[in-house]
């Protein structure tokens, strides 16, 4: 993967405004040439010749004049690439974010969030320099010595020949040193995603660590990674210090031996002062631009560090659509059964799969019942309906339409899904619930309150719906959490409900008014359900049993109990641990 390739693609893209910018840097150049040239004949007029002040308005004007435009090309120049990059920026990270939604859910688990979100955040900041910065100077740096040696080796050979054979040292300075400076910068990258996932990742456990009198070992762990950051943080800063030490020398060098050679030629009369005073005032410039390119390639180098990353995210493939058949048209799948052929699915990077040969139908309109062990493969097979997989083998199809050759969106609206922990949003209670569902009325919001029992419970909020619930929920229980995304069900009004029933609610009353709920958004539509309270097992139209990934028993509860095994034993448990 060549990555300089990769971003010059991304440039060649949105390639008008740096052109703009770098247009506008070399016609700023030219101004540079006309105002050394128009201060020298000032100096030259008013020191050695004398010239009258009434002589001078002119050449004074015109130094003004260029002055301004050097300034307002310069000016151009910066907003063009600035402009220019943002508008990359948004464009990578909207590629980003689509990609990262396409992968879906299982695999932003499969990763460590606190390094996903510094690739995305961090990583898409550090391109800023290489594209407003670096890329447009690399043009400058080409154009500008090569302006000002051609004017000048034109009147002063001698001073354009030093000019032409010190200049290629800086780029080559540049090169030996840049190989070094980029595995420093590629290792300072990796270091601070690497210590932001760990960062999270404590920051998360917190209270299991403290639980486990582990915090401190963190605490030192995390020590040790802050320590490795900061000396790679120095490896860097010592290259990049070392880099402007060699190119300041190289151009100081330069200009002194000019400056020398001026010198001795104006003392033998081969040089007019004017023109010497010219060449002088020209040389610096002419390794400005070699210079800066050296600053700026250390100030790129971490976006083309972070674009590795970056690019590793986008190179990820998708699910692929097969065919993409158009969802709307298919009125009849809202009534439609779903069925399960010889699904199999295995977990990347796992040697077992999670579900092995399912064959299944999904009733419409009615509700059926998952039930099986811990780790049996019941969220896998929601998971595969909800397409956050796709499954390795076989099909699942909806009115003979495999679900995944239906774009995903219209898939998506023909669902609600309640998990068991939903996440909730650092946003307020409303916006939390109105992400069902943006222009639902007020009837219908409160309707869904009613039903779920959330009226009651936001009447003794200070700020009612507009009460802040902060991240993930955090000032909300698990129940409340729970109705919130009942509610958010019952906004959506999707045909098909995919449902976790909630385990965790000891409180009677919170209990009868989420099963309630529950029981109430079920009514006509086709419901998958994975159960755990015998009274939603026992109403279920059909009970499906997993067990080691493959369904060992289907039927309504009567023939499951007739039939004996898994599910009677289970039967007879739940009923035993109730008395
Ligand atoms: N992201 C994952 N990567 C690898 N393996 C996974 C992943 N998620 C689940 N598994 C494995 O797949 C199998 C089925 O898991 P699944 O979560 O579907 O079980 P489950 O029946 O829903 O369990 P539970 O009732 O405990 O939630 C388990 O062996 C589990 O370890």
């Amino acid at each position: 993967m060549n990555i300089d390739r990769r971003l010059f693609q991304l440039l060649k893209e949105e390639r008008t405004p740096f052109i703009l910018s770098i247009i506008a840097g070399i016609l700023a150049a030219g101004m540079l040439v006309a105002q050394a040239y128009y201060l020298s004949h000032i100096i030259d007029s008013a020191f050695m010749r004398k010239t009258g002040i009434e002589n001078l308005l002119l050449p004074l004007g015109l130094f003004a004049l260029f002055s301004i435009l050097r300034m307002a090309f310069n000016w151009f120049s910066h907003t063009e690439a600035n402009r220019g990059t943002i508008i990359i920026r948004k464009k990578i990270f909207n590629r980003l974010t689509s990609t990262v939604g396409d992968l879906g859910p299982i695999h932003a688990k499969s990763v460590q969030s606190g390094r996903l979100s510094t690739t995305l955040l961090k990583g898409v900041e550090a391109l800023d320099a290489y594209f407003s910065q670096y890329i447009p100077q690399i043009f400058f740096a080409l154009f500008t010595p090569l302006l000002i040696a051609g004017i000048i080796l034109q009147g002063d050979p001698i001073s354009g020949g030093i000019l032409l054979i010190t200049a290629p040292l800086i780029p080559l300075f540049m090169i030996l040193i840049g190989k070094s400076a980029s595995a420093m910068t590629d290792k300072q990258w990796k270091t601070m995603s690497r210590m932001s996932g760990f960062f999270l990742d404590v920051l998360q456990g917190l209270p299991t660590l403290k639980l486990f009198a582990q915090s401190q070992r963190q605490h030192d762990a995390f020590e040790k990674s802050g320590e490795t950051f900061r000396h790679a943080t120095m490896n860097v800063l010592k290259v990049a210090f070392l880099s402007s030490l060699t190119l300041e020398l190289v151009g100081t060098i330069g200009t002194a031996i000019v400056a020398v050679g001026i010198g001795l030629r104006l003392m033998t009369g081969h040089l007019t002062f004017q023109h010497a005073l010219f060449v002088l005032i020209l040389t610096p410039d002419f390794y400005l631009p070699l210079r800066q390119l050296g600053t700026k390639f250390h100030a790129g180098m971490e976006g083309v560090s972070a674009s590795k990353e970056l690019f590793a995210i986008l190179d990820q493939s998708a699910p692929s659509a097969v065919q993409q058949v158009d969802f709307a048209v298919q009125e009849g799948a809202k009534k439609s059964p779903i069925h399960f052929s010889d699904v199999s699915y295995t977990y990347p990077g796992s040697s077992r799969p999670a579900l092995e040969g399912i064959n299944a139908t999904i009733p419409a309109e009615k509700t059926t019942a998952i039930i099986g062990p811990s780790g049996s493969g019941k969220s896998t097979l929601i998971n595969l309906l909800l397409r956050f997989q796709d499954p390795g083998k076989g099909s699942i199809t909806i009115n003979d339409n495999p679900i995944h050759a239906i774009p995903l969106e219209a898939w998506h609206k023909q669902i609600s899904w309640v998990p068991q922990h939903p996440y909730l949003f650092n946003a307020t209670l409303r916006e939390n619930i109105l992400l069902a569902k943006r222009d639902a009325s007020s009837e219908e919001m409160e309707i869904a309150l009613k039903k779920t029992g959330l009226a009651t419970f936001i009447k003794t909020l200070p700020q009612g719906l507009e009460t802040m619930i902060g991240e993930e929920g955090a000032r909300l229980s698990g129940g409340e959490a729970q109705r919130v995304a009942l509610a958010r069900a019952f906004l959506k009004n999707a045909p098909l409900l995919v449902l976790d029933e909630p385990t965790s609610h000891t409180d009677p009353e919170l209990e009868t008014v989420l099963r309630n709920s529950i029981q109430e958004l079920m009514r006509g539509r086709t419901t998958v359900i994975i159960a755990h309270r015998l009274e939603t097992i026992r109403s279920a139209e059909q009970i499906i049993v997993i067990s080691e990934g493959k369904i060992t028993q289907s039927g309504t509860h009567d023939e499951l109990i007739a039939k004996g095994g898994f599910y009677q034993e289970a039967l007879l448990l739940q009923q035993e641990s109730v008395s």
